[in-house]
This record gives structure tokens, sequence and C-alpha cells, in this order.
């Protein structure tokens, strides 16, 4: 097999992956507006283990490192809690 054939497959995953990576951060944007509505704080520290809990464990059903899966979605909630800061104006991004 081709390596640039290959490669395409990849960047075709990647470009998946930011396109899902867009959809939940609009999902958290309309989770900042109930929150907002409700004065509920950003974070939920219960909720944010139950998401990490469930990528380690889907990644450990998937046969990929949970470890390296788990730090990947620490990132994601750091960056869907920055959105919702953003969407309720108590953004700090430029
Ligand atoms: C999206 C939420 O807000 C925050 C972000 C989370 C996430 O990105 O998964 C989880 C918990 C919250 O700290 C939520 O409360 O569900």
């Amino acid at each position: 097999m081709d390596i640039t054939v290959l490669r395409e497959e990849i960047t075709s995953v990647d470009d998946q992956i930011i396109r899902l990576i867009g959809t939940r951060q609009q999902i958290a944007g309309r989770i900042a507006r109930v929150k907002y509505s409700k004065e509920a704080p950003i974070r939920d520290e219960g909720r944010r283990q139950e998401v990490l809990e469930h990528a380690f464990n889907r990644a450990v059903e998937e046969k990929i490192d949970p470890r390296s899966v788990r730090q990947i979605f620490e990132i994601l909630i750091e960056m869907s809690e920055e959105r919702q800061h953003e969407c309720i104006g108590e953004g700090d991004l430029p």
C-alpha cells in the first residue's frame, strides 16, 4: 500500500476529529447558556470525572492507550470550559 494513500486516510480521520471537536464545543456553548440561566457554575467536578472515566473505559474497550485518551479528554474539557466562559461573557481569550 502506498504511504500517500494511507496519509490521506489519516488526514480524513483528522478532519473528522476536528469537526467533532467543533460540535462538542457548540454543545458546550449551549450548556453554558443553561447554566447561566440557573446561575450554576461552569465547572462541574463530578461530571468531569464521569466524562474522564467514560473516555478511559471506552479506550480500554477499543484497545487504545487509556491514559493518553484521558489526557486528550482533559484538554477537551479545558477547551469546553473556556468556550463556556466566553459564551457568558467571562472569557479572557484575546
Ligand atoms: C459541559 C459541561 O461543563 C464542563 C465541561 C465538561 C465537558 O467538557 O465534558 C464537563 C463538566 C463541566 O466542568 C457540563 O457541565 O456538562
